[in-house]
């Protein structure tokens, strides 16, 4: 395989890329941590690129606190909009593919059927509308490019919503869970190992693509789910946004539809709940 480099190696995706090649012993992954390699930081990232001379560049890196990019859209935005920009005039430079990753979040969550890439974008949070913004620069700065928009996260590695519920429902016995926001949960290793496929296969069918897991689903019958299938016997109580107010907005739904990907890319993608039991098997 080719010379690929990781930025953002140390987070959820990052450490879940750094898994799958290993395990597919796949060598030519250099992980690139926010010490190693800082996307704000064009200079050095300089000196990266001409040490490594990559063939391919994976963005991992980004600001994801969702509610906090409300109170700092400044610091949200360079790292998710300029830090990209960055990153995409170096690969451009250099003659690297940047596969940079987006989210679900850039839609406004008003659509009732799951969303193509050719649906009109409108964030409507901070969070959202920077990574909106690092899409379209990473588009107009690098010609070889994928941006491949995800949803709702979860591995054994780092935060989010599986741990996080299994957490509380071990302490609690009881969590309250919004059943109004609907959207497909996506194992990010699965997501690891689309991304490592597109590379790959040498793919150059460049673009914007949607992936997730197979399947629909609200937060609360995620949360329904992971505790049946780990066995931890908590109760969850379906709640509507309102009665769980966060400093952001979210979409309502945010199902995207991953034809495109499934037909340009070969993906072919296992349903959320076969991840799942795949992810909770792992964390024992
Ligand atoms: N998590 C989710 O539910 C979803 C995520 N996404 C997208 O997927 C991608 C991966 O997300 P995920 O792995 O979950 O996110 P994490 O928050 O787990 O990881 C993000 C990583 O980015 C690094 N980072 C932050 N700033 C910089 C910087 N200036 N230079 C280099 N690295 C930096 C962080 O390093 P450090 O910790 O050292 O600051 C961290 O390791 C992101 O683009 C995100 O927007 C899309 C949909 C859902
Ligand atoms: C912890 C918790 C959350 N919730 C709700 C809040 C929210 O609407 C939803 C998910 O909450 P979280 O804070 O875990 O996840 P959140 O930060 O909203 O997740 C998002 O992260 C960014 C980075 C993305 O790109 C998105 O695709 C999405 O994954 O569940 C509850 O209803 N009850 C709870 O106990």
């Amino acid at each position: 395989m080719s010379s690929i480099l990781v930025f953002g190696a140390s987070g959820q995706l990052g450490q879940c890329l750094a898994r799958v090649a290993a395990e597919r012993n796949l060598p030519g992954l250099v992980l690139l941590s926010s010490q190693q390699a800082n996307i704000l930081d064009p200079a050095a990232l300089r000196g990266v690129f001409e040490q490594h001379r990559p063939q391919y560049c994976i963005n991992c890196a980004a600001y994801t606190a969702v509610d906090r990019a409300e109170d700092e859209p400044e610091q949200a935005r360079r790292i998710n909009r300029d830090g990209a920009a960055t990153l995409a005039r170096l690969c451009q430079e250099f003659g690297a593919t940047l596969l940079h990753v987006s989210t679900d979040f850039v839609f406004a969550g008003a659509a009732n059927e799951p969303l193509q890439e050719t649906d009109a974008a409108a964030p409507i949070g901070a969070y959202g509308l920077t990574k909106l913004e690092g899409e379209q620069a990473v588009a107009a700065l690098v010609e070889r490019h994928f941006i491949v928009r995800t949803g709702w996260l979860y591995s054994e590695f780092a935060h989010n919503f599986v741990k996080t519920m299994l957490r509380l429902g071990r302490e609690r016995g009881e969590v309250r869970v919004v059943w109004d926001q609907v959207g497909t949960p996506t194992y990010a290793v699965d997501l690891a190992a689309a991304l490592l496929h597109i590379i790959d296969t040498g793919s150059t069918a460049y673009g914007l693509y949607h992936y997730s897991n197979e399947g629909v689903t609200s937060w609360y019958d995620f949360a329904v789910a992971i505790f049946e299938l780990s066995g931890v016997p908590a109760r969850v109580v379906p709640i509507r946004t309102a009665e769980f107010p966060t400093r952001a907005r979210r979409p309502a739904y945010s199902v995207l539809d991953k034809s495109k990907a499934k037909q340009q890319l070969g993906l072919s993608i296992p349903h959320w709940r076969v991840s799942l039991q795949q992810c909770l098997r792992r964390l024992g």
